[in-house]
């Protein structure tokens, strides 16, 4: 059976600051959803992860379907009503349209899909990340899918030695979307010297070389800031993984998401601090926004989903947590001098720059004496 996973993700409205969705948003955005399960959805969840409300539908409408993409608009505005008649910080935030033309796709919600052949005991994760921008899924998925150091399934099963395909995506690119298809192991040096920028090339798609029509992941791409032009909030990206067999098992992310990789965002979108590992429905931290990740662990029958399973919740995360907040801590002992906070190509908001347009003025040319 063909079944499509969507994850539409969007931050419309939280308690107190950019913490997380008052219980009556959830409920509002939840209540639109759940009327549509057994109808346009075979199934559903609604869950979050700081600010930002993350809508996981399974169908047989495919990708990019008008009518999916319109439902969880619509959720979202209603949880953008119940947001403002609450006074919420940031009603609407990342709503940047008035009205929904077909797609949500440059309208500002986050979205991943993808469409699977269902496996008998189909497995899959979803992953959902805030205060930080998509490119900050390139080094954990590059060490579960590529490296061998991380992910030893792909010298243990004879299922993975084939390799993946990834699919980059330029995401600086603002005519259409351009992307590159690369191949590891054979490319793995190119895949690399992509991805280790990670504010330009994201990866969008993975897919098995074994068994070349079988997605193995989905990234949301969008650039907010490209969309509205200006800062609105952070890109926080979603991805559907699929895991088991002939995938990296589910065991095989926890090491590369236990390394705290440093990425881009916390506050105001403009410093680097080390991606922390949280159980499912977790308030962005005071600490700086801390960028934070969750991983939902589902099985799937018929579209059908048993869990989640908090898969960033048992006890082994506890210690990791602390060594990862450790690191943040260190870095923020720095302050804003570089590579705490990022390079003014990078800055979210435009305070500096406007300061140095104006220091630059002061500036005098020194006469060489020749
Ligand atoms: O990262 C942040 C918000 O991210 P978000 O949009 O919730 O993904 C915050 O640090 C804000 O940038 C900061 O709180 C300032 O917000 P404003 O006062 O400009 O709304």
């Amino acid at each position: 059976m063909e079944v499509t996973v969507s994850v539409i993700k969007a931050d419309v409205g939280s308690v107190g600051g950019h913490t997380r969705p008052s219980d009556e948003l959830l409920a509002a955005v939840q209540q639109r959803v759940e009327a549509e399960r057994g109808g346009l959805l075979l199934d559903a969840r609604v869950f979050y992860c700081g600010d930002d409300i993350s809508i996981l539908m399974t169908h047989q409408r495919g990708l990019g379907d008008e009518a999916i993409h319109g439902l969880a608009w619509e959720a979202f505005r209603a949880g953008t009503e119940v947001a403002q008649r609450q006074g919420l910080y940031g009603a609407g935030q990342d709503l940047l349209k008035d009205a929904f033309s077909g797609n949500v796709r440059g309208l500002g919600p986050q979205v991943a899909e993808l469409t699977l052949r269902e496996r008998p005991n189909e497995a899959l994760m979803i992953l959902a990340a805030d205060k930080t921008e998509p490119g900050a899924f390139n080094l954990p998925l590059y060490l579960a899918f590529a490296d061998p150091m991380y992910s030893p399934g792909l010298l243990l099963s004879e299922e993975l030695h084939a390799g993946f395909r990834f699919v980059i995506m330029d995401v600086e690119h603002t005519e259409g979307d351009r992307s590159i298809t690369l191949d590891a192991p054979e490319r793995l040096y190119d895949i690399a010297a992509l991805l280790r920028d990670t504010h330009r090339y994201v990866i969008a798609g993975i897919w098995s070389r074994k068994y070349p029509d079988e997605q193995a992941a989905a990234v949301s791409t969008t650039r907010l800031r490209q969309i509205a032009g200006r800062y609105v909030g952070k890109d926080d990206p979603v991805a559907i993984v699929r895991v088991q067999k002939i995938f990296p098992a589910t065991e095989e992310f926890g090491p590369p998401f236990a390394l705290g990789a440093f990425v881009a965002g916390d506050t105001r979108g403009s410093h680097n601090l080390p991606l922390l590992p949280v159980p499912v429905n977790t308030p962005a931290s005071t600490f700086f926004c801390h960028p934070m990740v969750t991983a939902l662990g589902f099985s799937m029958h018929e579209g059908r989903l048993t869990g989640p399973v908090d898969l960033f919740a048992d006890p082994v995360w506890e210690p990791i947590r602390h060594r990862i907040v450790a690191k943040a801590v260190a870095m923020r002992q720095q302050g804003f001098f570089q590579p705490a906070m990022l390079p003014i190509s990078e800055l979210e908001y435009g305070g500096i720059t406007a300061r140095l347009q104006r220091l630059d003025a002061e500036f005098r040319v020194e006469a060489t004496g020749d």
